[in-house]
């Protein structure tokens, strides 16, 4: 089947992130790791490529996504979709504006929109500033992540060092005016060559008229919720005919492992509810850089895998920047991921099938580690996280990526909950 839409997403939770949303349609949704190294076949309507470029120097980061486009042309898309996260994540170098921008001198497209909004996890974005609940962006927990700490909530202010040519705003009062009034004032804002074009939504109804003034656009940008309305648009417009998939869960043996190396205020909720009712074992970046993982390998191969032990680094914002201080930003960050890669194959070489991670780099590392390279979409646990089904060395396994924000205290346990019921 030709692809419709290409997705390329900047981390792998926000890829399944898109892909469950996509997949709410019912209609076939595939998801790679990575840019396939070989030609496009068996390609879905709706194709998803995850990278893990979100903190990747820019030059990197612009390459792999122009890669994961000519790709994406190849299996016959003719419109893209660049997602990064709800929350804007990046740092002041980009990378979300120099691969929009990349993406556009590609398709020779003269606008794109940027619209992070997932009113379902609360992000909402009024005036240009992005709100977290009811918290402008820097004033939520975000202003501590542990790689792209956000401390400005207006978009047009974090994206304009980002990009070369103008940016503009189309505010929630064009939006609540409809489709025709936020399409006028695209023009507008063509005929003053504004090309970074940020849109307001609180609600999924905003959603839909964006999507619906848009949806012709080579390229739009945002987080997952801007593309859910699409393939309805689709199928309304005869690009696409109704083909529902019946999504089958392989069987997978209830042992497993909860991994998490996010260190968002939600994940440290999760993460202390889920230690009342399951083993765990704390990873300290410290430890882990002068002694390796050994520690923990030994910790795990002990483990009744049936319990769904957890792994965590995840930690408080002051123990995140002491460590920080001591190894650097990027090398704390690797140290953790490298650990929490090699868990996660030492699990599934003892029969671990079932793999819940949080974080979005976190998740990058442990998928890559387990040389996964496509996944099915299955039932969604929370907004945004879905169960994925793919294969690790021969076998089936499920797996669910989390981002860092989302998910309720609860999430790990229902993560099971949910597997076991679908
Ligand atoms: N205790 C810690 N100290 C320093 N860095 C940490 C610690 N725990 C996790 N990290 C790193 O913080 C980053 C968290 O990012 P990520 O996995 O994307 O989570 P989130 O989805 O919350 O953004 C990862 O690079 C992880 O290795
Ligand atoms: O859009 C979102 O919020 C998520 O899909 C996402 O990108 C998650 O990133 P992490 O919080 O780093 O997991």
């Amino acid at each position: 089947m030709n692809t419709i839409l290409g997705c390329i997403a900047d981390d792998f939770t926000g890829a399944t992130d898109l892909a469950g949303l996509l997949a709410r349609s019912g209609m076939p949704v595939s998801l790679r790791i990575g840019v396939p190294q070989e030609p496009p076949t068996d390609t879905a309507p709706f194709e998803v490529i995850a990278l893990k470029c979100r903190t990747a120097p820019v030059d990197a980061a612009v390459a792999e996504c122009l890669a994961a486009l000519e790709w994406l042309r190849s299996s016959g898309a003719t419109r893209f979709f660049w997602k990064y996260c709800s929350t804007f994540d990046s740092t002041s170098e980009g990378n979300i504006g120099p691969v929009a921008e990349a993406l556009m001198v590609a398709l020779n497209a003269d606008q794109t929109i940027y619209c992070p909004a997932f009113p379902e996890n609360g992000r909402s974005i009024f005036m240009g500033n992005l709100f977290v609940g009811q918290h402008p962006l820097s004033e939520s927990p975000m202003k501590d992540h542990p790689l792209t700490p956000m401390r400005d909530s207006n978009l047009m202010r974090l994206l304009k060092p980002q990009v070369t040519r103008p940016v503009g705003l189309i505010d929630r009062l064009t939006v609540a005016r409809g489709t025709d009034a936020v399409r006028v004032a695209m023009q507008d804002h063509a005929s003053k060559d504004t090309a970074h074009i940020v849109v307001d939504a609180v609600a999924n109804e905003d959603l839909s008229v964006i999507a619906e003034a848009c949806r012709d656009m080579p390229l739009l940008t945002g987080g997952s919720a801007l593309a859910m309305p699409l393939p309805a648009l689709y199928l309304r417009d005869g690009l696409i005919e109704a083909d529902t998939v019946i999504r089958q869960k392989p069987d997978v043996v209830a042992d497993g492992i909860v991994l998490s190396g996010s260190c968002s205020a939600m994940t440290q909720t999760q993460v202390a509810k889920y230690l009342t009712k399951a083993p765990g074992f704390r990873l300290n970046p410290l430890e882990l850089a002068e002694e390796g993982p050994e520690k923990a390998l030994e910790w795990l191969q002990n483990q009744a895998l049936n319990a769904m032990p957890l792994i965590y680094a995840t930690a408080e914002p002051a123990d995140v920047l002491a460590a920080q201080a001591k190894l650097g930003v990027a090398r704390a960050g690797e140290i953790v991921e490298d650990a929490l890669a090699q868990l996660a194959v030492l699990a599934r070489d003892r029969g671990a099938r079932r793999f819940v991670v949080a974080g979005g780099e976190t998740s990058g590392a442990v998928t890559k580690a387990l040389g996964v390279s496509q996944l099915d979409i299955g039932s969604e646990i929370a907004p945004g996280v879905p169960w994925t089904y793919c294969e690790s060395a021969g076998k089936h396994i499920a797996l669910t990526l989390k981002s860092g924000n989302f998910g309720d205290a609860d999430f790990f346990a229902k993560a099971i909950e949910v597997l076991d019921a679908s």
